[in-house]
C-alpha cells in the first residue's frame, strides 16, 4: 500500500497505521527498528542512501495522514541537525521532539540495547513541542513604536506630513513626464538623508559621476554658495562653487553617499545592482537607496515581450532588499509611452507602483500654469500606504542649485550640515 514511498523511507509496512495519528521518525533504520521491535506503530526514518531531507518532499502525502510527528534523535549533537533538516520539510503538521537523558548512548538504537525499552519511553514522554513554523502568535508579536518608526524626511515639510517620511523597509517610485525634473528631486531628498545622519548609495543609469557630482553639489551648496559666470560662446549662465566650499562638501560626503560605478563590466545589470547596494548595506552601513531610474537597468532576458515583466520582478526585489535590509529605496519610474494617464493607475505603470509603499508623481507646469499658480512644478501623493492620504504640494525651483522648495512658504537657502562643519585652524604659537 505504501510501496512507492520505501524508495525513500524505511518501515515495516505491517506496522503502519494512519489510524494511530502520530509518525515517530528516526535517525537511522536501526533506531527505528527498536520502535517497530518494541510494538510503537508507525516508525520509520529515511533510507540510508537518501543523503538529504528533500527526499521528505516526494512523501507528503504518506506524512499528511497523520495527526503530528514525534522526532526521536540520535543524541543531542545531531539533534539540531535532524530537527532543522525535517522541520524545513514537514511544515504542515505539528512537530514534537523527544528529549531527555542518552545516558552517553549515541544512537537510539544504543540506548536500547543498554537501557531497554524504558529509556526510549522516557525519551517520549519528555517530548516537547516545536513552534509553528512560519506562524506568529499575534499576541506575541512586538508592536511597532509610531513615535519610534526608523525613517527617513524628504526635507519637504508639507510631503512628509502626508506620508509620514520615508520608512525604513518601504519604496518609493517617483514617476513623471520625462525631464519634469525627478531626477533632481530625488538627488535632493539623497542630500537631506546624509544631512539626517544616514549613509546613501546611488545609481544614476544616465549620469557620469562626475556630472551627477556637479549637480550634487551644486544642490549641496545652495543658492548662497554659487558664483556664476556667462559664457561667451553660448551665452549661457554657467554655476560654480568656490574650491573651500568643494572641500567641505568633499569631507561632508566621505564614506555617507557612494555612488554606483557605470563603469564596471556589469553596470545596469539588475542583478550587479542589488549586489552592490548589498555590498553598500553591509560594508558601509547604507540605508537610503536610488535607483534612477529603472528603465536602464537591463534584465536576463532580453525579449521585448518580456521587459515590462522583468522590470516589475526588478522592483520585487528592491522592495525585498528594503525589507531584508531595513533600508529605504527610492526609485525612478517613466511611465510607458502613449500610456500617460491619471488616476489610480499612476501613467500605466500600475504593475510596479503596486509594489511600492509610496508612489509620487511630479509635473512641472508650463509658463502660464505657473505664474497663475505660483509654483514651478507640482508634487503629487498617488500612493501612501502607511496613512493612506493624498495630497499634492506646489513647489518652486531655484535654478542655480536646482534645489525645489515649498511654494510661498518655503525658500531655497536651507543650511546643511557641511556648513555647520567647523574648519581645523592651525595656530602658530609664538
Ligand atoms: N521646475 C523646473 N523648472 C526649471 N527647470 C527644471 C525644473 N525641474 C527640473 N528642471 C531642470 O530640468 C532638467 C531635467 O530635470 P531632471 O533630469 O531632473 O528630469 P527627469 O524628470 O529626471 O528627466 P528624465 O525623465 O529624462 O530622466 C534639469 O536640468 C533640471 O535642473
Amino acid at each position: 500500500m505504501y510501496e512507492e514511498y520505501s524508495e525513500y523511507l524505511f518501515f515495516e509496512e505491517r506496522f503502519i497505521t494512519t489510524k494511530n495519528g502520530c509518525l515517530y521518525f528516526f535517525e537511522d533504520p536501526d533506531s527505528a527498528m527498536v520502535g517497530t521491535a518494541s510494538c510503537i506503530l508507525n516508525c520509520v526514518s529515511l533510507q540510508e542512501d537518501q543523503c538529504g531531507f528533500s527526499a521528505l518532499s516526494k512523501c507528503e502525502d504518506f506524512i499528511r495522514q497523520f495527526q503530528f510527528v514525534m522526532l526521536v534523535p540520535n543524541d543531542e549533537e545531531s539533534r539540531k541537525q535532524f530537527v532543522g533538516g525535517v522541520r524545513g520539510q514537514i511544515t504542515y503538521l505539528p512537530l514534537f521532539v523527544a528529549g531527555g537523558d542518552y545516558k552517553g548512548c549515541k544512537t537510539v538504537r544504543d540506548l536500547y540495547d543498554k537501557h531497554g525499552m524504558h529509556a526510549i519511553e522516557s525519551l517520549i514522554y519528555h517530548s516537547k513541542e516545536l513552534p509553528a513554523y512560519g506562524l506568529l502568535n499575534i499576541s506575541e508579536v512586538t508592536p511597532i513604536d509610531v513615535t519610534r518608526m526608523p525613517r527617513v524626511l524628504t526635507g519637504i515639510r508639507e510631503l512628509d506630513k502626508v506620508t509620514g517620511g520615508s520608512l525604513m523597509g518601504d519604496v518609493s517610485i517617483w514617476t513623471g513626464k520625462r525631464g519634469d525634473g525627478k531626477s533632481t528631486l530625488v538627488s535632493q531628498i539623497i542630500i537631506e538623508a546624509v544631512d539626517q545622519g544616514k549613509r546613501a548609495c546611488a545609481y544614476s543609469g544616465e549620469l557620469k559621476a562626475e556630472r551627477f557630482k556637479d549637480w550634487l553639489y551644486l544642490q549641496a551648496a545652495g543658492p548662497n554658495h554659487i558664483t556664476s559666470k556667462r559664457d561667451a560662446e553660448s551665452d549661457r549662465e554657467l554655476y560654480f562653487i568656490d574650491a573651500h566650499t568643494r572641500h567641505q562638501l568633499d569631507e561632508w560626503f566621505d564614506k555617507r553617499l557612494f555612488l554606483y560605478d557605470l563603469s564596471i563590466n556589469s553596470a545596469h545589470d539588475a542583478d550587479s545592482i542589488l549586489r552592490i547596494f548589498e555590498y553598500a548595506n553591509k560594508r558601509y552601513g547604507c540605508s537610503v537607496f536610488l535607483v534612477d531610474n529603472i528603465m536602464t537597468a537591463r534584465f536576463a532576458s532580453s525579449s521585448d515581450s518580456s521587459f515590462y515583466r522583468e522590470q516589475s520582478n526588478f522592483v520585487g526585489r528592491l522592495v525585498e532588499f528594503a525589507n531584508r535590509f531595513n533600508s529605504h529605496v527610492h526609485i525612478v519610474a517613466h511611465p510607458r509611452k502613449g500610456e500617460i494617464r491619471d488616476g489610480d493607475d499612476v501613467s500605466g505603470i500600475s504593475d510596479i507602483t503596486n509594489r511600492a509603499a509610496n508612489v509620487f508623481k511630479l509635473e512641472r507646469l508650463s509658463e502660464d500654469q505657473a505664474t497663475k499658480q505660483g509654483c514651478d512644478s507640482v508634487l503629487s501623493v498617488m500612493k501612501n500606504r502607511a496613512y493612506g492620504d493624498r495630497a499634492s504640494v506646489g513647489l518652486c525651483f531655484e535654478p542655480k542649485s536646482r534645489r525645489f522648495f515649498k511654494a510661498f512658504t518655503g525658500n531655497p537657502d536651507k543650511k546643511y550640515g557641511w556648513e555647520f562643519v567647523e574648519q581645523q585652524k592651525f595656530e602658530e604659537l609664538t
